[in-house]
């Protein structure tokens, strides 16, 4: 997904989402006393979600780092957003082996909405975001897919002779806890694993109703990494063939063009870590990693 402006304008659900989840942990975070936080946000995309929710919130002397593994979309949001203080736009894949040096360690807080679920090093990711946070401690806010009907579609779709040849790795575009049996256990183990003693992990069941066809394919349009692939004159069939799949998956209500809404029920894993300084790790039990976060301070 490279194109920022259709991401731009079709992206309500993870709008709606990173919203919520923001209003419901800014008081969890762990806002430095003198106003000078940094923070980072791994996978911004086109920006929006980043300057709209996050950066309220952030204190008046805080600098704002928003990182994207698509040169594409840091473009457009540097672009768009030249104007803001304090704020920067960076490529950065999160799964990468070796983070830049002049990231490392330098942040309070890490924040990333929808984008994790694309990464399939998700150990590789979840120790970067670890280390870009302070040695003295910090904290993050995670919120990503665990499934989504979308990948049921995608691998109908590839069943399919028209599509097969875009779609070989479409088990790469599918979330990494899709198929887990307990994605909250299986993540909640791998902060611990890379050294997060302190995190609360749910996962959340939602459902979103897009309000009739032509809303579902921009949706779909702004998200699908096949779609770049193709001529762009076989992008309307594809669609065509993607709302078939949804319709024969019972996701479908009302029959008309007029009232036809589409459902989309998903797992969202919403996460809160925070590191805590050498010193502090040493002077804390064994097992404390079962901690409940909410309303604390
Ligand atoms: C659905 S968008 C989310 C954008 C924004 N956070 C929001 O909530 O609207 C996912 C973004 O994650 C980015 N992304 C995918 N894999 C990534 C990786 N390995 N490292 C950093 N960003 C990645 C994509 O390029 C895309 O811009
Ligand atoms: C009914 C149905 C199959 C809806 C799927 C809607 C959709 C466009 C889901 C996208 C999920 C996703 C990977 C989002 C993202 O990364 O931003």
């Amino acid at each position: 997904m490279n194109q920022a402006s259709l991401y731009q304008n079709a992206n309500q659900v993870q709008r709606h989402d990173a919203k919520l989840i923001l209003d419901e942990f800014a008081s969890t975070l762990q806002w430095r006393s003198d106003g000078e936080d940094a923070l980072l946000d791994v996978g911004s995309g086109s920006g929006n979600v980043l300057m709209d929710f996050v950066k309220p919130l952030l204190p008046i002397g805080g600098q704002l780092v928003g990182t994207d593994i698509s040169s594409q979309m840091v473009g457009f949001a540097s672009k768009h957003y030249q104007g803001e203080e304090r704020t920067r736009f960076q490529v950065l894949d999160i799964g990468c082996d070796k983070l830049p040096q002049e990231l490392r360690g330098s942040f309070d807080h890490v924040t990333s909405f929808y984008c994790l679920h694309w990464v399939q090093n998700l150990k590789g990711a979840m120790t970067n975001i670890y280390n870009l946070l302070r040695p003295e401690g910090g904290d993050c806010l995670l919120a990503f897919l665990a499934s989504n009907p979308v990948y049921e579609v995608y691998k109908i779709l590839k069943l399919n002779d028209k599509w097969s040849e875009y779609m070989q790795d479409v088990e790469q575009f599918i979330s990494p806890l899709h198929y887990s049996q307990n994605p909250g256990e299986e993540f909640s183990q791998l902060l611990s694993d890379v050294g997060f003693i302190q995190h609360n992990v749910e996962i959340r069941n939602e459902v979103f109703v897009y309000e009739g066809v032509r809303t579902l394919k921009d949706n779909v349009k702004a998200i699908c990494p096949f779609l770049e692939r193709m001529p762009s004159s076989l992008h309307e069939d594809f669609l065509n063939d993607f709302i078939d799949i949804v319709i024969s998956m019972n996701l479908q209500q009302g029959e008309d063009n007029q009232d036809q809404k589409f459902i989309s029920p998903y797992k969202l894993v919403v996460a809160y870590a925070r590191k805590t300084s050498n010193i502090v790790n040493k002077f804390l039990d064994e097992k404390p990693n079962q901690l409940i976060f909410k309303g604390i301070n």
